[in-house]
């Protein structure tokens, strides 16, 4: 079955908990004990509904306690496809989190409360998830019933969001008005929205076309690992495991292999049950060659006529995740691209974002918690890498501090 990963946005109190809440409920995904427990306490607190925000408090429970927040994943599926929830905090101060958690994911739900319309926290969510390359935005407009199910609020937060959203990299826009508490265009479709004529939230999370998300053109393997057993019957092996990164693999396909260059035919693609007639991302498996060429983990295999860009000078947008340190301008880093490790040096910060207006800055440039900056760096090897428009894997990188071994940043290849 499909999977659709997405991730929720909202600011505090947009619904974005009774949201989830109301998409698990409506598919029978929560258990009758929690439902039991959600009841009692609604009605001791005298709730005159069933307050599904309460399923999801995790987060909010733990920021209360002051515990670290990273991202809680929530899963679900119906007859059509399963999917996964990477639920995140809104504010800034979990641009971080949020960059985790939209990183794989491919759609997101922006939630606007219609009172509000669209504010600061809409365009941050926004910009993230087209930075993070996520195709497809919902435009959950939320709260319908506080505001008479007007039509004319909806099409004046359409368009408002339209207007700022054409700024943005995101191919699919959809925008559904909602009523998380109520239920309304969630799981079917509400006789109080008879204007509108699109599809419920669950039926588009259901039926919005992902085919076409995954990079199948473009063939990337990189190596994790030379895998030469040594027993008589085996000896003669020699296999190169590791996950596909794009594109199609096939036994005779041609390879090229990097960075030697070398020209090869691929001899037979290996799994766990046995071998298999073709790979793509994410199959994991072990190709072996017709040829004897020297390879090891960090090298990629790539098709002849289809080469990832090769270089030491690298362009990216990165997010800054270490909250002990700021980015060192000149500052020596582990980089870790596929299943590559090198070292890289900061070259140059050429300007930070401003998340809420996408305004650059090209005066301050400490790069800290959260931030949003476009950099240079120097490889101390070459990398094979693609851009993160073209492939979120190959196109990706995390930078590490060398000493205390924490990941100060994730990066996105221009
Ligand atoms: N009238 C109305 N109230 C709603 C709707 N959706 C959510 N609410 C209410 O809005 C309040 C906030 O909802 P939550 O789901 O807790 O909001 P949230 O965005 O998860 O909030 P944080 O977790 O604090 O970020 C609650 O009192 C909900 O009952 C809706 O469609 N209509």
């Amino acid at each position: 079955m499909e999977l659709l990963r997405f991730t929720t946005a909202g600011s505090v109190d947009d619904g974005k908990s009774t949201l989830i809440g109301r998409l698990m409920y409506d598919t029978k995904t929560i258990f009758e004990d929690q439902l039991d427990s959600i009841e009692r306490t609604s009605k001791q607190r005298g709730d005159g509904h069933l307050d599904l925000a309460l399923l999801t408090d995790g987060l909010r429970a733990e920021r209360e306690q002051g515990i670290t927040i990273d991202v809680a994943y929530r899963y679900f599926a119906t007859p059509r496809r399963k999917f996964i929830i990477s639920d995140t905090p809104g504010h800034t101060q979990y641009t971080r989190n949020m960059v985790t958690g939209a990183s794989t994911a491919n759609l997101a739900i922006i939630l606007v409360d219609a009172r509000k319309g669209v504010i600061e926290q809409t365009c941050r969510h926004s910009f993230i998830s087209s930075l993070l390359g996520i195709k497809h935005i919902t435009v959950a407009v939320n709260k319908m019933d506080l505001v008479d199910w007007s039509q004319d609020r909806f099409n004046e937060i359409v368009t408002a969001y339209k207007d700022f959203a054409s700024r943005l990299d995101v191919p699919e826009i959809t925008f559904i008005p909602i009523s998380a508490l109520h239920g309304d265009n969630v799981v079917s479709k509400s006789a109080n929205t008879p204007w509108y004529q699109g599809a419920s939230l669950l039926y588009h999370l259901e039926t919005v076309y992902i085919g076409t998300d995954v990079n199948h053109v473009d063939p990337r393997f990189p190596v994790q690992y030379v895998i030469r057993p040594h027993s008589d019957e085996w000896h003669d092996f020699r296999g190169f495991a590791g996950r596909v990164a794009s594109g199609v693999f096939k036994p005779g396909d041609d390879v090229t292999v990097l960075p030697s260059g070398f020209n090869a035919k691929v001899k037979a693609i290996h799994t766990h049950d046995g071998e298999r007639a073709e790979a793509f991302s994410p199959h994991s498996v072990t190709i072996t060659l017709d040829r004897e060429i020297d390879l090891s983990r960090g090298d990629m295999l790539a098709k002849p006529n289809n080469q990832p860009e090769v270089g030491q000078d690298i362009d990216l947008m990165i997010c800054w995740f270490s909250e002990k340190k700021t980015l060192q301008p000149r500052g020596k880093y582990l980089l870790r691209h596929t299943s590559k490790e090198c070292r890289a040096v900061v070259r140059d910060v050429h300007y930070k974002v401003d998340v809420n207006t996408l305004h650059k800055h090209e005066d301050d440039k400490t790069v800290g918690l959260n931030d949003i900056a476009r950099v240079t760096l120097r490889t101390s090897a070459p990398l094979f890498y693609d851009s993160y428009r073209k492939n979120r894997i190959t196109g990706s990188v995390i930078l590490v501090d060398e000493f205390s071994n924490e990941t100060v940043a994730a990066g996105m290849i221009r």
